[in-house]
């Protein structure tokens, strides 16, 4: 798994943009198959969906399979993702940034002015600390602690999940650590105590699990709410964290280009201490150019978007039959040369205008997926990734530390081979 994302560019580029894999799995590049797996025909996920079930029986937005329990799952959870809901989140989301800030300036105070971080590691801890603030009803608070304990509950049990689904066994073999029960006791309590603030009821994603809960406890029940919660916060966290990373990498990595955001954004915001919002980071047009060109170039989704075909579907001329897993693999899709005019460069003029006389091809960029499965969290994510990156570029001049590897490992997301990437940072003059 973990080089899957250096292997299948090899495959396409061997043997054209069909490449069958195992005896019914094929993965496939190309916009016209790409869009018919994922929005046309919308085809099921496959059934290893369910690997990254604790429980089987207990289904979540991500893993179930079925149309139209999907359907009420999505229907249940669409109000929390609504424009209007995520106008009410900004005050929690920029609480979480502004700490951010502090700790940065605190850091740099406390060394002469600049200070080396692992950029990486601290938006990480700043997307948890945004997700727990915005749904599940408080910060986790780890940017100002930097501590990564409840970070790693969350993650440990996303790979112990998925190791015992595919070696099952080896929850039976004595000693072999099991799931620790520790995320359970922390999931729970943040349930206690919201069930406790009766009163006061907030409308966040929290709630929604517990009116659903309260509504039909046999259906979604207390597993359901601890479910959803854990892969909430999987899915919210280290992607919206990685892709800021990747775009921070492009921009050090290409000065012109970060030169140009520089200045939209002192245009923007002329003094430091102008608020970053919403609404004054939504049309900025250079900000968005960097974050759509760092999706297309540095993505966080690496691997193909599997799915499985029910009935027979001709795919890039072939007819496919049914019960065959099909990988659509967008992030081979959104490097097409075919598609993209020097598709491996970061070229964010290219969402601005004509680039080679290529106008910029929507329905071959499609970096949240689409059909009925696309995000849930697409808005939540950009209107994120617009305020981390105004406030990191506006308000501090960022520097590269020399002679890092760049090369990347996936595991959920994927992740630096190092772990980490280390930047210089100091806060910009006004
Ligand atoms: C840059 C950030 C993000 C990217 C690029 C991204 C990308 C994606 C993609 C490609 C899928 C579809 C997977 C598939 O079709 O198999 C997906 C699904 C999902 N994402 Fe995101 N995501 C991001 C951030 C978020 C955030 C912030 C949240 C929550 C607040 C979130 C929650 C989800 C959920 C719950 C699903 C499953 C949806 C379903 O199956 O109905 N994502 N995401």
């Amino acid at each position: 798994m973990g080089n899957s994302m250096n292997v299948a560019p090899k495959l396409f580029q061997k043997y054209g943009d069909t490449v069958r894999v195992g005896p019914r799995d094929i993965i496939f590049n190309g916009k016209s198959a790409i869009q018919k797996i994922i929005v046309e025909d919308d085809l099921l996920k496959t059934p290893d969906m369910e690997l990254v079930r604790d429980d089987i029986n207990v289904s979540s937005l991500i893993s179930e399979r079925d149309r139209t329990a999907y359907k009420q799952l999505r229907r249940l959870m669409s109000p929390g993702f609504s424009i209007s809901y995520l106008k009410g989140l900004e005050p929690l989301m920029r609480d979480c940034v502004k700490e951010f800030e502090e700790v940065l300036d605190l850091k740099c105070s406390d060394s002469n002015g600049s200070v080396t971080i692992d950029i990486c590691g601290m938006l990480s801890f700043l997307t948890s600390d945004v997700m727990s603030a915005t749904s599940f009803g408080g910060s986790f608070g780890l940017v100002r602690s930097n501590d990564s304990h409840l970070k790693d509950l969350f993650i440990n049990r996303m790979q112990k999940t998925a190791i015992f689904g595919q070696l099952p066994f080896l929850q039976y073999i004595p000693f072999f650590p099991g799931f620790d029960p520790a995320l359970d006791i922390l999931v729970n309590d943040i349930i206690a105590k919201r069930r406790a603030e009766n009163g006061s009821k907030k409308r966040d994603l929290l709630q929604i699990f517990l009116d659903a809960n309260q509504e039909n406890p046999l259906s979604f029940t207390e597993a359901h709410i601890v479910e959803e919660m854990r892969l909430f916060m999987i899915a919210g966290s280290d992607t919206t964290s990685m892709q800021a990373t990747f775009a921070i990498v492009l921009l050090l990595n290409n000065e012109a280009k970060l030169k140009l955001l520089v200045e939209e954004l002192y245009k923007a915001f002329p003094s430091r201490k102008d608020a970053i919002t919403f609404a004054n980071t939504q049309e900025l047009e250079y900000l968005n150019a960097v974050i759509n060109e760092a999706m297309r170039v540095m993505p966080i989704v690496t691997s193909g978007l599997p799915r499985v075909t029910s009935d027979a579907v001709v795919l890039n001329d072939y007819e496919i039959p049914p019960g065959t897993i099909v990988g659509a693999w967008i992030s081979q899709l959104h490097k097409d040369p075919r598609i993209w005019p020097d598709a491996e460069s970061f070229i964010p003029e290219r969402w601005l205008h004509a680039y080679k006389g290529v106008e910029v091809d929507r329905k071959a960029f499609i970096p949240f997926s689409g059909g009925s499965r696309n995000c849930i969290g697409q808005q939540f994510a950009l209107k994120e990734l617009r305020l981390i990156m105004a406030t990191l570029i506006r308000r501090y001049e960022l520097e590269e530390i020399p002679g890092q590897s760049h090369e990347l490992r996936v595991w959920v997301v994927p992740a630096f081979k190092d772990g980490k990437y280390m930047v210089r940072i100091k806060p910009r003059e006004d």
